[in-house]
């Protein structure tokens, strides 16, 4: 098994809260007192967007992470770049095709040491640059859930850890837009990166690739909503300009997990979205890891 994955029983609880309250407990204070600040009115859409830029400066200042948010247009993508600043051991989350000169021109820039590229799951819409990462950085791994039903060099499970460095990502099964959704969150709670389980304000469409919406709102309220109120959470996609948002925020604003089980099924079967326009050349590329030779 690569070094980068090592499996886990399920969080200890009582680990998980002192790592948690090592943590944050600057951060919770700071970010209070930060969102009376920024925050005097309710809700407007000027708040939010302040608050988010606050959200992404509060994740650099973590200790020792190298944080990047990155976006590919056409399929309004985000890919997410994390590095231990000290072993500059890196790995790569949901990255696109699109942009792999981008992203690897960083990747070297940085004088990081790219050792995984990860997908949440089976994309639809664009085809994943891991394949060809592979092909260009020597001894690069790809992964991606088990039931995915995709190739990689790491298939991965609930409670794997994705190792980077002194960081790790525990992987958390959230299927529903696909039966291989994964949630990566990070070993302190404070962040997660959902893929298309949980977008903000929104969440993965489930009419195709063994979409269910009973499963999609089970793994948000049993697995993400879980997650502490603070917790940041980044989405796969975000096609309004957000960037970023919290459990807390998603709880009380999001317009469809916010309903009981029967009124998100009806709007989930009544979204009549458009098929993505690279669907039938996105899903067979990204079984085979994004490669098609
Ligand atoms: N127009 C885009 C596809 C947009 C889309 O369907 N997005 C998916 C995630 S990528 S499969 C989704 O789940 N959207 C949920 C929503 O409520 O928008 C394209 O042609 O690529």
């Amino acid at each position: 098994m690569c070094s980068v994955l090592t499996r886990i029983r399920p969080i200890h609880r009582a680990v998980a809260l002192s790592l948690r309250l090592g943590a944050n407990t600057e951060g919770s204070s700071y970010a209070a007192t930060q969102s009376r600040r920024l925050s005097p009115g309710k809700n407007s859409v000027v708040d939010l967007q302040r608050n988010a830029r606050f959200y992404c400066s509060r994740m650099a200042k973590t200790e020792g992470l190298l944080f990047r948010q990155l976006f590919e247009v056409e399929s309004s993508t985000y890919t997410y770049l994390l590095a231990d600043t000290n072993t500059r051991e890196a790995i790569i989350i949901d990255p696109v095709l699109e942009t792999i000169d981008r992203d690897l021109s960083l990747i070297e820039e940085l004088g990081l040491k790219l050792i995984l590229a990860v997908n949440t799951h089976c994309h639809a819409d664009h085809i994943t640059s891991s394949g060809l990462m592979k092909k260009r950085i020597a001894g690069l791994k790809s992964a991606i859930s088990k039931f995915s039903g995709a190739s990689a060099d790491i298939l991965l499970s609930e409670g794997d850890k994705i190792r980077f460095g002194k960081h790790y990502l525990t992987v958390r099964e959230t299927p529903g837009h696909t039966d291989g959704c994964t949630t990566f969150v990070s070993a302190d709670e404070s962040m997660a990166f959902t893929g298309d389980a949980l977008l903000i304000r929104g969440c993965g469409r489930t009419d195709f690739q063994q979409g269910s919406p009973e499963r999609l709102y089970k793994s948000i309220h049993e697995v993400i909503f879980q997650l502490p109120e603070d917790c940041l959470l980044y989405p796969a996609h975000d096609y309004k300009g957000q960037t970023v948002t919290t459990v807390g925020e998603e709880r009380k604003h999001n317009p469809r997990l916010t309903k009981k089980l029967e009124e998100f099924v009806k709007i989930m079967d009544n979204l009549n979205l458009p098929k993505p326009k690279k669907i039938d050349i996105a899903v067979p590329a990204n079984l085979l890891c994004g490669l098609q030779d």
